[in-house]
């Protein structure tokens, strides 16, 4: 393990032997955060991503997770979303339901998914409109530093390309600085319509996690944490939250660093 300080925050660098050894490490995070904000706050805004990342979350479904952490004051968004039906096979919603939301005790109108009725369009105004109604009732804090909305914490996957939520090397859309919530139509991972939070709603989180696992990620890892560092920055390094960033990687992700 590893820490460093970052301009905003603090980065920590975490290897782990085996995915199973990450899970456990990650479920233990995710578990201690929600017990610290909802005894600060009475809530925990958390911000899923799709992927790796719900299967990674299984620990949390075991003893003692499943009795310990309070589901009830957890309020669950999506970083990204893809423009298909809640019952699709490539919908977000669909695998954190079925590998992860049905199976804890969160309120379903906890639960914010994308409206799946719209175009992408109008499915980014809607989302970014539910979180503007979710700040003014405060159920989302805002950040003071930025004035963007301020999640307890975000649990980010990375795909081999650098990519995170669905903010894309080279796309203009990396740069996006008013939206909360913006579209794509030209993914290049499939499929091509989906909604994304920007990077200032993404830097404005409390804590993030970032979940890699897998010798496919190693060398977007490698540009992002390795030695030698290059200017044309891959999205996943322009993660920086608000206080801490925790990288949770396998050690065939983390095997060229
Ligand atoms: O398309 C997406 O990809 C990323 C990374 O996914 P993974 O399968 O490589 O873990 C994911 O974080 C994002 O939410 C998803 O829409």
């Amino acid at each position: 393990m590893a820490d460093t300080a970052t301009e905003k925050g603090q980065k920590t660098v975490e290897v782990f032997d085996s995915e199973d050894d990450l899970v456990v490490s990650l479920a233990k995070y995710t578990a201690e955060l929600s017990e610290k904000f909802v005894r600060e706050k009475g809530a925990f805004t958390v911000v899923l991503s799709g992927g790796d990342l719900i299967s990674q979350l299984r620990k949390l479904l075991e003893s003692p997770y499943i009795d310990s952490v309070d589901w009830s004051k957890w309020h669950v968004f999506w970083v990204d979303e893809r423009v298909v039906p809640k019952d699709h096979p490539d919908s977000n919603y669909k695998l954190a339901y079925d590998g992860f939301l049905s199976k804890v005790g969160i309120l379903p109108d906890h639960v914010y998914a994308i409206n799946d009725a719209l175009s992408a369009e109008g499915a980014a105004d809607d989302y970014e409109a539910c979180l503007k109604h979710l700040v003014t009732n405060k159920v989302i804090d805002i950040s003071a530093a930025t004035g963007f909305p301020k999640f307890d914490l975000m649990l980010l996957g990375m795909g081999p390309d650098g990519h995170v939520a669905s903010l894309f090397p080279g796309h203009p859309l990396v740069h996006e600085d008013k939206r909360w919530v913006t579209f794509i139509k030209d993914s290049p991972k499939p499929p091509p319509q989906r909604i994304t939070f920007t990077f200032p709603v993404i830097n404005s989180s409390t804590h993030i996690a970032l979940v890699v696992a897998g010798a496919g990620e190693a060398n977007a890892v490698y540009r992002a944490l390795g030695a030698v560092q290059n200017s044309d920055l891959l999205p996943v390094q322009m993660v920086s939250p608000e206080e801490k960033l925790t990288w949770f990687l396998d050690k065939d992700a983390a095997s060229k660093l």
